[in-house]
């Protein structure tokens, strides 16, 4: 998949890291980590470990790591996101190689780039792993890998982010509590207008509306099922409203291994250039993390990064 661009040379690392991810599990193996990459990875001539000290700040050590061959997010979908934005303030020229050694709770982009979520085996993944040119899609000028997504499926995101607090549950578990959860109390209708690539904007009543770059969001439920992240296009789908609870909980569990294609009142399309605009405020989540706002100017930054995938 994707534009190779020749063979891994992993160089000088920096490994950037978020102890707060998987409900602080990072913090105890990010030295294991760094440790494993110096060992277990010929290609890599230098590791420098970086915890980051609050949100957004991976994406301010990712803008200045012009210096660094390659920058290693460990951690989640969030972190993964933070460093992918700090990467592209980077000139083109002087952008390292992306990797993800993923240790979250949902962990999708780490379905896309094949990277498996045993931290040993990640860490000797990437000494395998091919740079792949990847797209980015990016939502009113902020990046995404992975998902951006509206309504429902937005709110089950957000949801998980409090219920693993108070629970012990991660992965698709918690993802599944969260979206029944959801489904039950909160199956609400959000009104929109949508264009994509250009055409005359239609009317939609949604109960989810997702833009992936990658095939599954939500730890794992396979939401677009033909995305492709080299592509230079962004798949949607959404899901028309109003549903019984009986009726979207069924298409809710089918989506979990792509079976949703065919449920009543599931559609999908694909774009480079989507406009929604919803006429209320909406749940909204980016990678995982919330979203504000009603209007939304989506498009594709085509093979922006070059991305350590096994794909
Ligand atoms: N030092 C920190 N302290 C607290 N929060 C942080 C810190 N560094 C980053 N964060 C925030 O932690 C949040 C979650 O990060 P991340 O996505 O990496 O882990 P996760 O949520 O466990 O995994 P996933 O997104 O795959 O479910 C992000 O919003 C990020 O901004």
């Amino acid at each position: 998949m994707g534009d190779r661009v020749g063979e891994s040379n992993l160089g000088r690392v920096l490994l950037i890291a978020n102890p707060a991810a998987n409900n602080g599990r990072v913090r105890n193996v990010a030295l294991e980590a760094r440790d494993a990459l110096r060992t277990a990875c010929p290609s890599v001539e230098e590791v420098q470990l970086v915890l980051t000290e609050q949100p957004a700040h991976a994406t301010r050590i990712a803008s200045s790591a012009h210096t660094w061959d390659t920058v290693v997010a460990l951690g989640g979908d969030g972190v993964a996101h933070e460093v992918a934005n700090g990467l592209m303030c980077i000139e083109v020229a002087d952008r390292p190689l992306f990797g993800l050694l993923p240790f979250g709770s949902g962990n999708d982009y780490a379905r896309t780039l094949g990277m498996p979520s045993d931290l040993r085996a990640a860490v000797r993944a990437l000494e395998r792993a091919h740079p792949h040119r990847f797209d980015l899609g990016v939502c009113n000028g902020e990046f995404f890998l992975q998902t951006l997504s509206f309504g429902l499926d937005a709110a089950i995101a957000l949801d998980t982010v409090q219920r693993r607090k108070t629970t012990r549950l991660s992965g698709a578990p918690l993802y599944l509590v969260s979206g029944l959860s959801q489904l039950i109390g909160h199956l609400d209708v959000h009104c929109a207008k949508l264009s994509v690539d250009g055409a005359d904007p239609v009317s939609l009543d949604v109960h989810l509306l997702a833009v992936q770059n990658g095939v599954t969001y939500g730890g794992g439920f396979a939401v677009c099922p033909d995305a492709r992240p080299d592509d230079a296009e962004l798949d949607l789908c959404w899901v028309d409203g109003p549903q019984s609870v009986a009726r979207a909980t069924k298409t809710f569990l089918l989506a979990k291994g792509g079976k949703h294609t065919v449920r009543p009142g599931v559609r999908f399309s694909r774009g480079s250039r989507v406009t929604v605009e919803f006429s209320a405020a909406v749940p909204a989540q980016i990678d995982g993390e919330e979203l504000k706002g009603t209007r939304f100017e989506i498009g594709v930054a085509p093979r922006a990064l070059s991305v350590l995938a096994l794909a």
